[in-house]
């Protein structure tokens, strides 16, 4: 599933391949990752496990487009994002990358369909109100459209904020500690809710996450340590994940 391989193979939503970025130049640069080489399948729930400083979220603005690797490439989809620049990358990002954060970033004076349309009006294109609809059924806000954020519950923003990252069909969608902020059994129903986004809408996700009870929510938890990838797990326990992490950079 995962790869070393230099050359690109799909079908695979996301590739990174070679990847490196220090932070700062001369002997003062920081190396934030090194040398990292994963392919992500299409329609798979992938976590991104490590100690704090380990790369986890140079990796996910890498990978998103939000940063440019030093070196490597990073394709999205068919594209090669890591050679798009300025608007082209602008442009790109907002029609085909979708972010989830572990601070909703809703617009306050939005109504949650306001929110979650938000995207596609910044990009220019027409809702489509029966995709809209079927987005926030989805995401359990069937009803809640006309609602504003502040008279949602944290669990519900966070479930707007899915939604407003699925709302363009991206082709994957990157998700910074998305349960970072809610109790455990809201944090649960999240993690259950990118789930259903991988199984019933074939959407690629990709999350940044510390907590191995939200890791293994993902078909394969990858684990870096200081910059590099150090394994990866399918299918694990929360007790495997807590292992791998508690012997990371030790192997
Ligand atoms: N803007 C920056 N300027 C300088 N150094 C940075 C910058 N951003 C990150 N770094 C450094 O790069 C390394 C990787 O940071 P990164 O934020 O990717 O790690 P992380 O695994 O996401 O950490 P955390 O779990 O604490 O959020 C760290 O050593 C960090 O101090």
């Amino acid at each position: 599933m995962f790869t070393d391989a230099d050359e690109f193979s799909a079908p695979a939503a996301l590739q990174l391949a070679g990847v490196s970025k220090s932070y700062g130049s001369g002997p003062a640069a920081v190396p934030a990752l090194r040398n990292v080489s994963l392919a992500v399948p299409q329609g798979s729930f992938t976590a991104i496990m490590g100690p704090s400083g380990s790369g986890k979220s140079t990796l996910l603005q890498c990978a998103a487009g939000l940063d440019a690797p030093d070196q490597g490439r990073v394709l999205l989809g068919e594209t090669e994002i890591s050679r798009l620049r300025g608007k082209a990358l602008t442009r790109f990002r907002r029609d085909h990358v979708g972010f989830v954060f572990q601070a909703y970033n809703l617009l306050p004076q939005l109504t949650v369909s306001r929110n979650v349309t938000l995207p596609l009006l910044l990009a220019g294109h027409a809702t489509d109100a029966v995709w809209l609809e079927y987005v926030l059924e989805s995401v359990g806000l069937g009803g809640f459209g006309e609602r504003k954020p502040q008279e949602l519950s944290g669990g519900q923003q966070q479930r707007a904020a899915i939604a407003r990252a699925l709302i363009t069909r991206p082709a994957a969608v990157f998700a910074d500690e998305p349960t970072g902020a809610l109790d455990s059994g809201t944090a649960r129903q999240v993690l259950d809710l990118l789930r259903h986004t991988v199984s019933e809408l074939g959407q690629t996700v990709v999350m940044v996450t510390h907590d191995p009870v939200a890791a293994v929510a993902a078909d394969t938890v990858v684990f870096l340590a200081d910059g590099q990838l150090d394994g990866s797990l399918s299918g694990a326990t929360v007790h495997e994940v807590t292992e791998h992490v508690a012997y990371l950079g030790e192997r």
